[in-house]
Formats: structure tokens, sequence, C-alpha cells
């Protein structure tokens, strides 16, 4: 008994040790612990992580280290030293964080080193002929949905709904029929996802039980589960299947791989596009530029605004709106990128000081913070300025400065380095297609036409693009002219 309570004791002490005290030494970083034993700032970082981060920026500058739930997680917010962290791949890692990540959020588990034989398939299936076909298709159901199901919207009456869920609805349904085939069943796995997303951060962080998303995702799983069609062309989820196959993973293992897949590929363009037109819709300027940039490319190909075509953004380049785009992904991609340090390692930052990381904690770096909404390299970053990305000539703007010295990553929407975004092109040119569907399609309109943007969902920093809390109310009907296209 005596000796069960000094185990016990000597247990409680170790754990003391690890957890309580631990000390910032010569060259590390400055440490902020919080006061929660264990836990440190998790709450804080969990309930509006932009807030408690710009928080930390002020108290500390543009590293620090914090307690988070255990882990020692050491915050670089100094975009010039970011190639330090993103081209290291001795030092840092990046599987093991993910993979518990994907286990705690998709209960999948994959071989060892899959990640960069899956990253070099899916590179290909987003690239040259695949790609082609993937636009296409991706064009041919963005139209049916919005023009053609009688659902959407129609000529005859004017719709009112959430700009919000009109764009996740149309982007995901479009995209799941793209890349998934799942026809007859789109409206109804969109429903769940959204379940399933809206739940995703709670798990993600762990204040949501594992049971309380185990329906949605069970449900999201039967509706993926491997399947052979008898469809003319291999889909994009077919080709995945096989690529399983080789890898030997298991048909249990392979559902629970497309539900990740399908997580990560239509999570971020509905938001997009939603953020998109809700800046336009709220700046008459904005709107106003991008429109006659369309206007002005269908004056160039002869072809009436009467018939328009998507081709024609694709065919013609689109100065304005490719400005306007990055700069609501500017203001609206809040991804984290975190490794893990699996060996000593020192840091420099841009001003030459070096700072030393200790191996098993972790580095993360959250470009919406800096570089993305740094005032010393966007003036006035919180405004939306639809030409900030253009120079007079309507030639790409893609230098920006920090105390006169050029930054390297001005913004970073689609990540970087071995993580980064594999279906960027894909991305940027289904928003590029909804988009114009929307705007030359549709008379679109605030209701009430002082209405602002809603907030930010506070609780999706870190999880790709941002949500907000609340809606953008809109009505909407067909013009007329393209009502019998
Ligand atoms: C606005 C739209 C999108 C944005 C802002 C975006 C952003 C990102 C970011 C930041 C990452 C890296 C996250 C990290 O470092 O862990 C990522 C990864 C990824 N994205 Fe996108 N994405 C978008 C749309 C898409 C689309 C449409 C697809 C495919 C159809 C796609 C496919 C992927 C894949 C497969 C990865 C994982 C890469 C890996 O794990 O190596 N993304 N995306
Ligand atoms: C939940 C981890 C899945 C990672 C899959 C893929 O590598 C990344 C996809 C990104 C995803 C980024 C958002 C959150 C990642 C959380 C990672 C972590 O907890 O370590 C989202 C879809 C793609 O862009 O945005």
């Amino acid at each position: 008994m005596l000796l069960t309570i000094l185990l016990l004791l000597n247990g409680l002490l170790i754990l003391y040790v690890i957890c309580f005290n631990r000390k910032r030494q010569q060259k590390e970083p400055p440490l902020d612990k919080g006061f929660l034993p264990w836990l440190g700032h998790a709450l804080e970082f969990g309930k509006n992580a932009a807030k408690f981060l710009t928080r930390m920026k002020e108290k500390h500058g543009d590293i620090f280290t914090v307690r988070v739930a255990g882990n020692y997680v050491t915050v670089l917010l100094d975009p010039n030293a970011f190639d330090g962290v993103l081209h290291d791949t001795v030092s840092l890692d990046v599987s093991r964080i993910r993979g518990l990540s994907i286990q705690k959020i998709f209960g999948l588990q994959m071989p060892n080193n899959m990640h960069t034989s899956e990253r070099k398939w899916m590179e290909e299936q987003f690239k040259g002929v695949n790609l082609i076909e993937l636009n296409s298709s991706m064009n041919i159901n963005l139209r049916n949905f919005l023009l053609n199901d009688g659902k959407t919207c129609s000529a005859s009456e004017w719709k009112q709904e959430g700009l919000f869920s009109l764009c996740y609805s149309l982007l995901f349904r479009a995209g799941y029929l793209t890349l998934f085939e799942g026809s007859n069943n789109a409206a109804a796995v969109y429903k769940e996802f959204r379940n399933f997303d809206n739940l995703l951060t709670q798990l993600a962080r762990g204040s949501l039980k594992r049971e309380d998303i185990d329906i949605s995702r069970e449900k999201l799983w039967t509706f993926l589960s491997p399947q052979r069609t008898n469809g003319r062309m291999q889909s994009w989820k077919q080709s995945y299947q096989d690529f399983l196959n080789n890898e030997g993973v298991v048909e249990e293992m392979q559902t629970k791989a497309l539900l990740l897949q399908l997580w990560t590929t239509q999570c971020n363009t509905g938001p997009a596009v939603f953020w998109f037109l809700g800046f336009l819709l709220t700046h008459p300027e904005a709107m106003e530029a991008v429109m006659s940039e369309i206007r002005g490319l269908s004056t160039l190909t002869d072809i009436s605004l009467k018939r328009p075509s998507s081709k024609l953004m694709a065919e013609h380049s689109t100065p304005v709106f490719d400005s306007a785009l990055r700069e609501t992904l500017r203001l609206t991609a809040a991804v984290m990128i975190r490794r893990e340090v699996v060996q000593d390692k020192v840091l420099v930052m841009a001003n030459g000081q070096e700072y030393l990381l200790r191996r098993g904690d972790r580095v993360c770096l959250f470009p919406l913070l800096s570089p993305q909404m740094d005032p010393q390299i966007h003036p006035e970053p919180q405004c939306f300025k639809y030409d900030r990305f253009l120079n007079e000539d309507h030639t790409v703007k893609d230098t920006f400065y920090k105390n006169g010295k050029e930054v390297k990553y001005h913004t970073l929407p689609w990540g970087a380095g071995r993580s980064s975004c594999v279906g960027k092109e894909f991305a940027v040119k289904a928003i590029k297609q909804s988009v114009f569907l929307l705007l030359t399609h549709l008379d679109l309109e605030l209701c009430d036409p002082e209405a602002k943007l809603p907030p930010v969902n506070p609780s999706r920093y870190g999880y790709g693009m941002l949500h907000p809390e609340g809606d953008l109310q809109v009505r909407f009907r067909l013009r007329r002219m393209y009502s019998d296209m």
C-alpha cells in the first residue's frame, strides 16, 4: 500500500516536472505557458485563434512559444523566415501531426509513407489532360444545377436564400458530381456533409465526443463506400480507389479515405465563392469593375453577352477578376501550417536573429495573421480593395514590401511546401466558372441594400476557408434571356 502511494507520488512529481517546469532556455523564443496546468492557452486558442495569436504577437513579437493542451507550439509570424520551416524536411515533419488529425477526425489509418505516393497521384490527377476534363465536367455540372434543374432558381419568380448556403450547395453538388459521380444523391450528401463540416472543428479541438459525430460520419461512409459503376469514363473516385487498391488499403479504410478526400476537395470552394460574391455585392465599385471586365470580354470576341460562355473567361486574361479573387482569399483563407520538430533546429529570422526550436515541440505558421493581415505589408488590411493585386497597367501586382524589404510570401491561401494545395488550378477555374455564371445569368441582389457581410465564425480559424457566422440574404432569379437556354 505504502509502495503504491510512493509510486503514485513519484508519478505525479514526474508529471509536474514535465508539464509545469519548462523554462525558456537561452536562444529559445519567448515562452508563454498560460495559467492553466497542462491546458495552457488551449481554451483561448480554440475559441478564437486569430484573436489569441494577435494578442500574443503584440506581447512577444513575430516568434513565441505557447503551451496548448500539453504541446509546446512555436508560432512564427515573420514571412521572410517561413522558408526555414517550409523547406526543412529533416528537422521538421508533417506526417505524424497530419496522421493524428486524420485518425481523430476521419477514423483513418493509412499505411506508413503513403502520403508521398498519394500526393504524387493527386498531382497527376489535377494537371494536363486530366485537369482539362475535370474543368469541363465541372462547368457542365455547374450550368446544369444552376440553370437547368429548375430547382436552384427560376425565371418566373424571385427566390430568397442565404448567399453562403446558395454558393456552398451549388459548388458542392457540382464538385461532388464531377469527382465522385454521385448524380442522384448529391443533395442528400450535401446536407450530411454540412452537418459533418460543422462538427469537424469541435472534434479536432477535442471539444466534442466522438459519438457526437459518429452518426454523421457513418451516413457519409455509406454514401461513399467503394463501388464500381459502369460509366463510360473512369471517374476520379474510381481512379482513387484503384490507387488505394494498389497500395494495399483495405475496403473499410478506402471508405474513410474517400470521406477525407470529399472534405479536402469540397470544403473550400463554396465558402470562397460566397466571400467573393459577398464582397462584390457589398462593394459596388468592385462589382462595377468586375462586371465591366466581363462585358469587355464579350466585345473582344464579338460574342454578345446574350450568349455568354465561361470559355470567354478561360481564354482571356481577367486581371481585375483575378485581383479581386486574390484579395478575397487574403481576407478569408485561414489555414494553419503545422510541423513537428523531430530534431533540435536553429531558425533564422529576417533580421538575422537566431532561435532554437526544441525537439518534440511543434511549429505553426498562421498566414492569415501574417503576412495576409499585416498592415506593414498590406495597408488597411481589414479593407477589401479589389485592385490591391493590380498594377496601374493592369498586370498582376506581386511585389510587396515590409520595412523596405521584399516579402517572398505576401499571401498564402494555398499553403506552401510539401502540403500545399494540389487542386489550386481546378479550384480557381471552378470559382471563376461559378462566379461568371452567377453574375451573368442571374439577377442577384442583396435583400437589404444596406446589409454588411456577416462576421467570421471564429471556430474556423486554422481549417481552410473561413465561414460566416450567420448568412447574407440575397434574392435572385434567372435572367429571362437565359431561361430557355
Ligand atoms: C478556395 C479553394 C481552396 C483553397 C483555399 C485550398 C487550400 C488548401 C490548403 C491551404 C491546403 C494545404 C493545407 C496544409 O498545409 O495542410 C490544401 C490542401 C489540399 N487541397 Fe486545397 N484548397 C482549395 C480547393 C481545393 C480543391 C477544389 C481541391 C481538389 C479538387 C483541393 C485539393 C487539395 C488536396 C488534395 C490537398 C492535400 C494536399 C496534401 O495533403 O498534400 N483543394 N488546400
Ligand atoms: C484534418 C487533417 C486533414 C488534412 C488533409 C489535407 O492534408 C489538408 C487539407 C486542407 C485542410 C486544411 C485544414 C485543416 C487541417 C488541420 C490539420 C491539422 O489538424 O493538423 C482544408 C482542406 C484543405 O485546405 O483546407
